[in-house]
């Protein structure tokens, strides 16, 4: 399949190395972006191919990951309007920016929302996706099956985005808080940070995995480990006394307030 990637940021990059990483489906990949110096080193790592003009990724491409700004997302959907094949299909990644708002200024176009997060890179992503309720099947499970090929994917209404984008789009960042917090600890009691951070990593890894293969609540989990009058059940209630939890509801909290309400 042909892919197109308008923008070569943080996000674009994660997606183009899943891509090129999963060996499910035969991609090509053709980026373009605001600075040569962003794009044209990083294709030509990758084997990608550099196009010199946004709409020169439109021409030569299928679908057409929109990974621009949130608030160049419509703007930039108004430029490509005047050049839109009505079979190109358009993947906005955008944050915040609804399909009401893209298809409001390219009527014609078939037009989907996707919200992945940086984990696609690893093929270990989490990412929500949202159609038009006038787009065919047959196009939806097209994007659905591409997103698949990076990992977990879920269908969900586009009034659910806020707080996906929050637990799983911004939620790598805080997760690694948490990594960093432990391996913080850790360099506090004498461990290097290298080796911190990889017990840490490690241990986060496997807990995740552990809920994930088996299914479990991690309330569960968390009592598997705390062994009666034990160390980790004092440890579990000085950080729940410190606030743990509302301060992670609250950074959500924040999160989703920031979504809704960009300055
Ligand atoms: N980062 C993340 O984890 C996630 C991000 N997103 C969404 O992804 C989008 C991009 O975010 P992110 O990658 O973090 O941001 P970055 O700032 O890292 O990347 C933005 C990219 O957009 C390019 N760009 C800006 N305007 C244009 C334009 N008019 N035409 C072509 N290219 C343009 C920039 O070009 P240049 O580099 O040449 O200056 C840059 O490559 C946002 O909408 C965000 O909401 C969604 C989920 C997760
Ligand atoms: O920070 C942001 O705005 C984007 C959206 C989700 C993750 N990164």
């Amino acid at each position: 399949m042909k892919l197109g990637f308008i923008g070569a940021g943080h996000m674009a990059q994660a997606l183009m190395l899943g891509f090129k990483r999963q060996q499910t489906q035969s991609v090509t990949i053709t980026v373009h972006s605001t600075h040569q110096t962003s794009y044209e080193p990083f294709a030509a790592t990758n084997g990608f191919q550099a196009a010199a003009s946004n709409e020169a990724v439109l021409a030569q491409s299928e679908v057409v990951f929109l990974a621009v700004p949130a608030a160049a997302t419509v703007a930039l959907c108004q430029a490509l309007a005047p050049v839109l094949k009505p079979n190109t299909i358009l993947v906005s990644v955008a944050g915040g920016v609804s399909l009401a708002q893209i298809s409001h200024v390219v009527p014609a176009a078939q037009v989907l929302r996707v919200m992945p997060n940086v984990n696609v890179a690893i093929n270990q992503g989490m990412t929500a996706l949202a159609a038009p309720e006038v787009m065919t099947p047959a196009v939806y499970q097209k994007v659905v099956a591409l997103m698949e090929t990076l990992g977990a994917t879920v269908t969900l209404p586009e009034a659910n985005f806020p707080i996906f984008s929050a637990i799983a789009g911004s939620a790598p960042a805080y997760a690694d808080l948490f990594i960093d917090a432990l391996a913080r600890a850790g360099v506090k009691y004498g461990l290097t940070k290298v080796a911190a951070d990889q017990i840490a990593a490690q241990t986060v890894r496997g807990s995740a995995q552990n809920l994930l293969e088996n299914q479990l609540a991690p309330w569960l989990a968390i009592d598997q480990v705390s062994s009666p009058g034990g160390t980790t059940v004092a440890g579990l209630l000085a950080m729940e006394q410190a606030g743990l939890m509302s301060a992670v509801v609250a950074g959500i909290d924040a999160t989703i307030a920031k979504e809704q309400a960009p300055s």
